[in-house]
């Protein structure tokens, strides 16, 4: 299905004729519209064989804006990534970085966009500041612009201090820096980051996250980024583009998207053939494991999206308040020991939660 096929709620209030683009512009402010986006792909397939790896994906991005790129494994985030990357071409569709085509000027999109893989690289024998130097020669750096080159992303990323280490011997967490540096090097306007704080700790992921946010924000740049860890992307990003099987389930501002989802409950709340009054988004936290909670859940009616943590269980209810207690009765006379009870705001995580109904590796 194509996304100007979708009769999901989420995406489309107003669906465009068959054919035309209808998520071609970021759903958020006037303001944002007027703008020329940096990063945008146009209808963009990429098929491996039967394997629709991308299918038919469109989304913008402008400058000073962080968008996440979210979805479960094998959704085909790294295969959109390469393809704004000019390292593969698409099926079908374009994609345009600062106005370049991908696939008419590669070598215009690849002065203004930095792509940092999953995994890249290392080299025995190296330590930060060749790196940084090697790759501010392979970008066409020479004389005093290389050295000031590699000094602004010693400085960005505060590696200075590392300068001398050899990168084998760094920490995941310094080794991402240097991954996010060398992606800084040529200072391109867009940035494209694929799962950039997958094996972090928790120190070095707000660390990382504290730079992109400064890329944005103080520079002006475009970030796209990638996860599967959701609460991350939302305390960063400002706008997300939800993706599954290949293509976008929903696509927006984080408030939009949030929003468009509870409209979607209250269409849900409000229709004919549902006569239940209340939906609303609860979590219960237990004392132990969350498990047998959320396999309880699964089969009580009125109950839907259930998605649990260690110690948590999250879940949407359609009932009213005295169903609730009943629920909340229910849990406590089956022997679960439930130390909170509450309803929840709608995270980022949520969202994604309910919009693929809970498909996440
Ligand atoms: N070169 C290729 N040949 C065949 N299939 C491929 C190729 N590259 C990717 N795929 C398939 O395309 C689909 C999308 O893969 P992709 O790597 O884009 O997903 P992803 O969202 O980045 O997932 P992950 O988080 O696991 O990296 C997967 O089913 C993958 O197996």
């Amino acid at each position: 299905m194509s996304v100007s096929e979708q009769s999901d709620p989420l995406m489309n209030d107003d669906p465009a004729p068959a054919g035309t683009q209808t998520i071609d512009q970021p759903v958020g402010t006037a303001v944002l519209e007027e703008r020329v986006p940096s990063l945008e792909t146009r209808r963009l397939h990429r098929f491996f064989g039967k394997l629709k790896a991308v299918d038919d994906v469109s989304f913008k991005a402008y400058p000073g804006q962080v968008m996440g790129f979210i979805g479960p494994n094998g959704a085909g985030k790294t295969t959109t990534m390469r393809i704004l990357a000019t390292l593969d071409i698409p099926t079908a569709g374009d994609a345009f970085v600062c106005g370049h085509s991908v696939i008419d000027d590669p070598d215009k999109v690849r002065r203004v966009l930095g792509f940092m893989p999953d995994s890249f690289g290392k080299y025995d024998n190296m330590n930060v500041v060749e790196y940084l130097d090697f790759y501010a020669r392979a970008y066409g750096f020479r004389g005093a612009d290389r050295e000031d080159a590699v000094d602004r992303v010693l400085v960005f990323t505060e590696l200075r201090k590392l300068a001398d280490k050899p990168i084998t011997a760094l920490s995941k967490g310094m080794s991402q820096r240097l991954g996010l540096g060398r992606t800084l090097i040529h200072d391109p306007e867009v940035l494209v980051l694929d799962e950039p704080a997958a094996g972090l700790d928790p120190r070095a992921r707000v660390e990382l996250r504290e730079l992109i946010k400064l890329l944005a924000t103080e520079m002006n740049k475009t970030v796209l980024i990638s996860s599967h860890i959701l609460t991350e992307l939302g305390e960063i990003c400002d706008s997300a583009a939800i993706i599954e099987a290949g293509q976008i389930l929903a696509y927006g501002t984080i408030a939009e998207i949030q929003r468009k989802r509870r409209r979607r409950a209250e269409t849900l709340e409000h229709s004919d053939d549902n006569d239940e009054e209340h939906t609303t988004l609860l979590a219960a936290r237990v004392l132990d494991n969350a498990e047998p909670l959320e396999r309880w859940l699964l089969e009580q009616p009125l109950v839907s999206s259930v998605a649990a943590g260690p110690q948590q269980v999250s879940f949407t209810f359609s009932g009213d308040g005295q169903a609730q207690h009943r629920l909340l009765k229910g849990m406590i006379d089956k022997g679960f020991e439930v130390v909170e009870f509450t309803g929840k705001t709608q995270s980022l995580e949520d969202a994604f939660m309910a919009i693929t109904e809970g498909i996440t590796q």
